[in-house]
């Protein structure tokens, strides 16, 4: 596999790409999807600085499957980046049911030069101190692979500013994410004077493959785009304390309750777009352009920071969190972001918008590259297929999983069926695929939030168009049965609307499953109708 590239390189294939230790254990680097191109991926990666947003860099590595080496001098960076890699690992189970990766291997280093020597990806997150930063990035460099690309997550400073001692300052970028890294897929990709545009391009690649848009911001600013924009509202906010309008808590209402939800799915101009009705944008310049000149902001002032303003907002601060921990607050957080993206994902008919169209397409390529799927499987008793735990999105008002999230599992696990007897996204794509055409559950125990589920499949019968099952969700601890379902599937013709026969390839895959659970007789529970005594 060896490359002499410091992220792997390799000639496309018609197959999804592979990540981080899948790719390893291919023993190559990963495909790509454009014909004929070559992918940039990451197969190990260092992070100097593992605070907030260093160990959360890490986090995100490390679920994506790449190996991670981290340097941070701070007497507790191992407690704290466990704090965040337990966060991480607890927002990725609420956040998909797509097999992840088996996990990347983090190793704490005691230099910047031991952590960074031997990997392709370095990300910078050290303190917002220019002379700081630039030593680091420069004592990186010095002891880098020439190729290995070079991250920082400054805030703010310019890439050239930081990329003015380093001997290759070609493969030195911004590449400036957001908190929580391990959810946020955004990076804002900049370039200094001295950065190469293959750098940029590699990057770009590099970082699609782990589940983050990456965002090429044309010319180097302080601050790029994001910070700039809230540089702007922060200001306006302080003000508006400052100047007793509102308190914090009213000023995040106003936030969340409105344009914080629209913000989500359609940025600044999209929105203002559909604001200005049928004639769009002209319209809505039009009608708000004059608002400019009225006095509407005091931005451009700045705020004096002082002890009382400081003491004020904290102690409204304090009300607001009414007792919450940080850490607290984090779940909650990250709870919400996973919600918000799983709702993205359904988006646009199915398509998936934005943050959740991104999700959409990493899921795919995780579930392409196999993951945890069974190349063989055991008939001799029903098939083991989908592991999970309840996440707080599924709980309702009774403090137990909902009956919609049932469902949900079933189907996952009917999917995962598919996906042994060959019916993948590929199958799916040329027109072929498996409806369910009815369903009976019974529900006979709770499931509680964060308990362990897995789910087994039994067939019951099986013909050229259908398939008849019965699936079974159990507590993964005692074994005991909390639901099952009784479905069957019918082979269809897609674009046709009907059903047709399985194809000689698929029915073959099914067939010793099916004749392996002919053996195992009618199970407790199947062929019941409601209203029948138990
Ligand atoms: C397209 C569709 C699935 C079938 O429409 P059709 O071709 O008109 O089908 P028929 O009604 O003629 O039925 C074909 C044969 O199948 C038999 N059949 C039908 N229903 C059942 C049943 N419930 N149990 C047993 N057998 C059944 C029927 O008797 C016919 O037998 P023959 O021997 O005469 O061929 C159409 O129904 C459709 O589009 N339905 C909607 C499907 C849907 O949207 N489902 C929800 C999607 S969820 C999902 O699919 C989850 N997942 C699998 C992706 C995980």
């Amino acid at each position: 596999m060896g490359s002499s590239r410091g992220t792997e390189r390799i000639r496309s294939h018609p197959s999804l790409p592979l990540v981080g230790r899948a790719a390893r254990r291919a023993g190559r680097g990963s495909y790509d999807k454009r014909d004929g191109e070559e992918m940039t991926i990451i197969t190990k990666a260092a992070c100097v600085g593992g605070g907030v947003i260093g160990g959360a860099w890490a986090a995100r590595f490390v679920l994506a499957g790449i190996d991670v080496n981290i340097f941070d001098p701070h007497p507790e960076a191992e407690r704290i980046i466990g704090e965040v890699m337990a966060n991480a690992e607890r927002a990725y189970g609420m956040l998909t049911m797509a097999p992840l990766p088996p996990r990347g291997k983090l190793t704490f280093c005691k230099s910047v030069q031991e952590a960074v020597q031997d990997v392709d990806w370095i990300q910078e997150s050290v303190p917002e101190r220019l002379p700081l930063k630039r030593g680091v990035i420069t004592e990186i460099d010095a002891a880098a692979k020439p190729d290995a690309l070079i991250g920082s997550s400054t805030s703010g400073l310019l890439p050239s500013d930081l990329q003015s001692e380093m001997k290759h300052p070609e493969r030195m970028f911004v590449a400036h994410p957001y908190n929580p890294v391990y959810l946020l897929p955004l990076v804002e990709l900049v370039g200094g004077k001295k950065t190469s545009p293959e750098t940029i391009r590699r990057a770009e690649e590099a970082v699609a493959e782990i589940g983050m848009k990456g965002v090429v911001i044309a010319k180097e600013i302080e601050a790029f785009v994001g910070d700039r924009l809230l540089e702007a509202l922060w200001r306006e906010a302080l003000w508006l304390i400052q100047d007793d309008i509102c308190d914090t808590e009213t000023l995040d209402d106003v936030m969340r309750y409105s344009f914080g939800m629209r913000w989500a799915q359609m940025g600044l101009f999209e929105t203002y777009r559909i604001a200005g009705g049928e004639a769009g944008m002209r319209h809505f310049l039009a009608q708000f352009g004059p608002c400019l000149k009225w006095p509407w902001t005091k931005f451009t002032d700045v705020v004096d920071l002082d002890d009382t303003l400081v003491e004020k907002i904290g102690a409204q601060s304090d009300a607001q969190a009414a007792g919450r921990s940080i850490r607290e607050l984090e779940r909650i957080r990250d709870e919400n972001l996973v919600g918000i993206m799983q709702a993205l994902k359904a988006g646009n008919g199915g398509e998936g918008w934005g943050a959740g169209k991104l999700l959409a397409d990493f899921e795919k390529r995780l579930w392409a590259q196999g993951g945890n799927q069974p190349k063989s499987f055991d008939a001799s008793g029903p098939l083991r297929l989908v592991e999970t735990k309840v996440n707080a999105a599924w709980v309702d008002y009774n403090g137990h999983m909902t009956e919609h999230r049932y469902l949900q599992l079933f189907g996952d696990t009917s999917d995962a069926l598919l996906r042994l007897i060959g019916v993948d996204f590929a199958y799916v794509a040329a027109g072929h695929s498996y409806y369910t055409v009815e369903t009976h559950i019974r529900h006979l125990g709770e499931a509680k939030l964060g308990q362990a589920l897995y789910t087994t499949l039994q067939i019951l019968a099986s013909d050229e168009k259908r398939i008849h099952f019965f699936t079974r969700i159990h507590d993964t601890v005692s074994g005991e049965v909390i639901a099952t379902a009784e479905q069957m599937m019918l082979h269809v013709d897609a674009h046709a609307g009907k059903s047709v026969a399985a194809p000689a390839e698929v029915l073959e895959k099914l067939k010793p499953i099916a004749e392996g659970h002919a053996r195992l007789g009618v199970p407790d529970g199947a062929g019941r109708h409601v209203g029948q005594k138990r």
